[in-house]
């Protein structure tokens, strides 16, 4: 199958759980682009799809949100999943799910939503960034469980294999 992975990520944690999805797809089989969502023209070239973005105040980046509105019709006319990197610390905080992941979700008929703890690296961020964090508790480090992640990506996998779709 020809899958897309569109993942919006502006610190790169997010994008690095990308790759490890598109890594596991590509495992399965899969003919997989990875491409950034401002990227995206169309998605009709693609049987699957997997998207990915990072919150940034409560939100979704605005980069998969645009690739959403563009394409919701094709979107929805294929399997999506989305998964959504964001809570920082251990245990991981916000617990509250965005209302973008769920409009989203609706949005494209998600097959499945993931969420995955996320990566805090105050060097990286520029001063608007740096304000808004420090107005939050949130304690820098990386969080992530990359394991986790290749465990749903082999989800996806298996959803693709049991619908019965040649690789
Ligand atoms: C300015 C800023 C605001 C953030 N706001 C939230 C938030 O509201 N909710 C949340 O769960 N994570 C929030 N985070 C945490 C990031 O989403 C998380 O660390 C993510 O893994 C960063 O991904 P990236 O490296 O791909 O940008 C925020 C991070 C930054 C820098």
């Amino acid at each position: 199958m020809r899958v897309l992975v569109s993942v919006a990520s502006r610190h790169g944690a997010t994008r690095e759980m990308g790759e490890v999805v598109a890594e596991e797809l590509r495992a399965a089989g899969h003919d997989v682009a990875e491409v950034e969502p401002e990227d995206v023209e169309r998605v009709d070239g693609h049987d699957a799809v997997v998207l990915g973005s990072a919150v940034y105040v409560g939100r979704l980046a605005l980069g998969l949100r645009d690739l959403v509105d563009r394409q919701g019709g094709q979107l929805r006319a294929r399997p999506v999943w989305l998964f959504w990197s964001g809570p920082i610390g251990d245990p991981p905080v916000p617990t509250t799910v965005p209302d973008d992941v769920t409009a989203v979700a609706r949005a494209v008929d998600a097959r499945g939503v993931a969420v995955f703890p996320g990566r805090l690296d105050r060097q990286g961020l520029d001063l608007s960034e740096r304000a808004l964090v420090a107005l939050t508790r949130a304690e820098a480090g990386d969080y992530r469980d990359l394991d986790a992640v290749r465990a749903w990506a082999r989800e996806v996998c298996a959803a693709l294999r049991a619908a019965g779709a040649p690789a």
